[in-house]
């Protein structure tokens, strides 16, 4: 069992520095684009299924409440918390459009969409983003090892190279929190010099 449990952690390690090395520059610039969103006052949409819908809230709720520093509200909206809207456009219209629908009623250019999965390959995911990326809102992909179908709609791709959702979730995650974090630095620099 403690071999398990090493394993685990060495991987995940592991997958979360190789992607993090790797992509130094494209987190930089999704950092940017973030920064340069809310700067202007407009918000990020972001979604997923399963783990990754928990991921989606998790940093929606950093940009809204806060991260490390205490800092105005920031605009983002998960968009897999709203059970009355998410079960009707299931029920209605199907479960592949509970995000795109979603999209087409918040979204406005210049927003940002994040699609967070960890194939790349699930229908409802896919389409918000191409909803999105044709809405002229910038789109970020959080996928896995290649994007799949993610990959074609993301303006940004972030791509894990692992074929293990829990560690690709993982990094996702981190990323998330990566984010956040030079976000606020962006915005807020003040509140980062000694
Ligand atoms: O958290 C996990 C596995 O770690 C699961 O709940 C997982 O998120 C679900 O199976 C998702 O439906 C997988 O979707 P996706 O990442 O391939 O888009
Ligand atoms: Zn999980």
């Amino acid at each position: 069992m403690q071999e398990i449990i090493l394993d685990i952690l060495h991987n995940s390690i592991m997958v979360k520095e190789k992607f993090i090395k790797a992509n130094m520059e494209l987190i930089i610039q999704g950092a940017d684009k973030i920064a340069l969103c809310l700067a202007s006052g407009h918000k990020i949409l972001v979604f997923g299924n399963g783990g990754s819908a928990a991921d989606a809230q998790h940093i929606a709720a950093e940009f809204v409440n806060r991260f490390r520093i205490e800092r105005r509200p920031l605009g983002a909206i998960a968009l897999t918390t709203d059970t009355s809207i998410i079960t009707s456009i299931g029920n209605d219209y199907g479960f592949d459009e509970i995000f795109e629908k979603q999209i087409m009623a918040l979204g406005q250019k210049d927003d940002i969409a994040i699609g967070i999965s960890t194939s790349g390959s699930s229908p409802n995911v896919v389409r918000a983003l191409k909803t999105a990326k044709n809405m002229g809102i910038t789109t970020l992909g959080l996928t896995g090892k290649g994007g799949g179908n993610l990959a074609q709609y993301s303006d940004l791709l972030f791509s894990v190279d692992s074929d293990v959702t829990a560690r690709i979730q993982e990094t996702h995650i981190t990323l998330g929190h990566i984010f956040c974090d030079l976000a606020d630095r962006i915005l807020f620099p003040e509140k980062f010099s000694a």
